[in-house]
């Protein structure tokens, strides 16, 4: 069926209000386009969770801090349209700026917590409140049953599924696994950035977090592990943020807690690109 692209909040509810007439639940996929296999593949687990599934392109500008790459965030909107189509997506919603943010909009939804962790949020100390509120707005506007969000945005992922919960928003957030390159990089909009050198370069990050998850999982010593990590990190040619282990629920510091499930987490810029990865232990 052809997509239904809507560009104001009035007619998606209408166009949700006429889905929701022909039986079925709405499933959301928020994204900021640029769209990659990595975007498919949520879209097609929202197809395996709900009737239907609803798409979101939007650059929000309130996730980015002035010097940040809001201007130069890839737009490629009819290319974007088309995959979405062609994966099933009964509908787009592309909103302007000021249909998000009209003049005398206030209200911010910002987190302690997994938004504290002191991963993302230590570098872009601004972003989560700028993810959280329109999130919560996409949630409220679309009144989705669930929404996927990749775990390649892995902090993002908890910070959206404790906001929801904190609100009780009436949404079941999934998570999506990471889709990667033959090469082990994370797919990304912004691996568009990476000059050939860099694109070469760019799968140590993946190569360091399955090692050091071999390592922890096999006993080893992670404090060790990572310490090695971040130096091939840094030989490879990228200035690192960091490179953590964390829990994977929490995201708490593995000494402040109890133990369960580790989370592998990095953050690197290599020229004018910055890149993120995280992988389960
Ligand atoms: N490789 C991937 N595998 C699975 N999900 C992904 C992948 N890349 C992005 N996503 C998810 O797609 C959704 C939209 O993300 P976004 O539009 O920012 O894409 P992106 O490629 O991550 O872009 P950016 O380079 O800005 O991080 C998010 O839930 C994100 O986690
Ligand atoms: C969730 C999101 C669409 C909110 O703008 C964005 O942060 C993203 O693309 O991951
Ligand atoms: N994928 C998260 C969106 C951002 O980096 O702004």
């Amino acid at each position: 069926m052809a997509i239904t692209i809507v560009r104001t909040v009035a007619a998606l509810r209408s166009a949700v209000a006429a889905l929701r007439r022909g039986g079925g639940t709405i499933g959301l996929v928020p994204t900021m386009g640029a769209l990659h296999d990595g975007h498919i593949a949520l879209v097609e687990r929202g197809r395996r969770e709900a009737d239907h599934v609803a798409a979101s392109i939007f650059v929000n500008p309130t996730q980015f801090a002035v010097g940040e790459d809001l201007a130069l965030y890839p737009r490629t909107e009819a290319a974007d349209l088309a995959r979405l189509e062609a994966a099933g997506t009964a509908l787009a919603f592309i909103p302007a700026p000021e249909e998000m943010y009209p003049a005398g909009f206030a209200t911010t939804v910002s987190l302690a917590g997994p938004a504290a962790a002191g991963l993302e949020d230590r570098f872009r100390p601004t972003h989560f409140a700028g993810v959280a509120t329109v999130v919560a707005k996409l949630f409220v506007q679309s009144q989705a049953d669930i929404a996927v969000f990749g775990e390649k945005d892995y902090q993002q992922l908890m910070v959206v599924t404790r906001m929801a919960r904190d609100l009780d928003l009436p949404i079941r957030v999934v998570g999506a696994p990471t889709v990667r390159e033959a090469d082990g990089l994370a797919m990304s909009s912004r691996n568009r950035y990476l000059a050939p050198d860099e694109r070469a370069a760019a799968p140590v990050l993946h190569r360091v977090l399955a090692a050091c998850a071999r390592t922890i999982r096999g006993g080893g010593h992670a404090g060790a592990a990572l310490a090695e990590g971040r130096e091939a990190i840094e030989r490879a040619g990228f200035a690192l943020d960091y490179l953590e282990a964390r829990q994977a629920e929490s995201l708490a510091p593995l000494a402040d807690g109890t133990g369960g499930p580790i989370r592998l987490l990095v953050a690197a810029r290599i020229g004018k690109t910055r890149l993120i990865d995280n992988l389960g232990v």
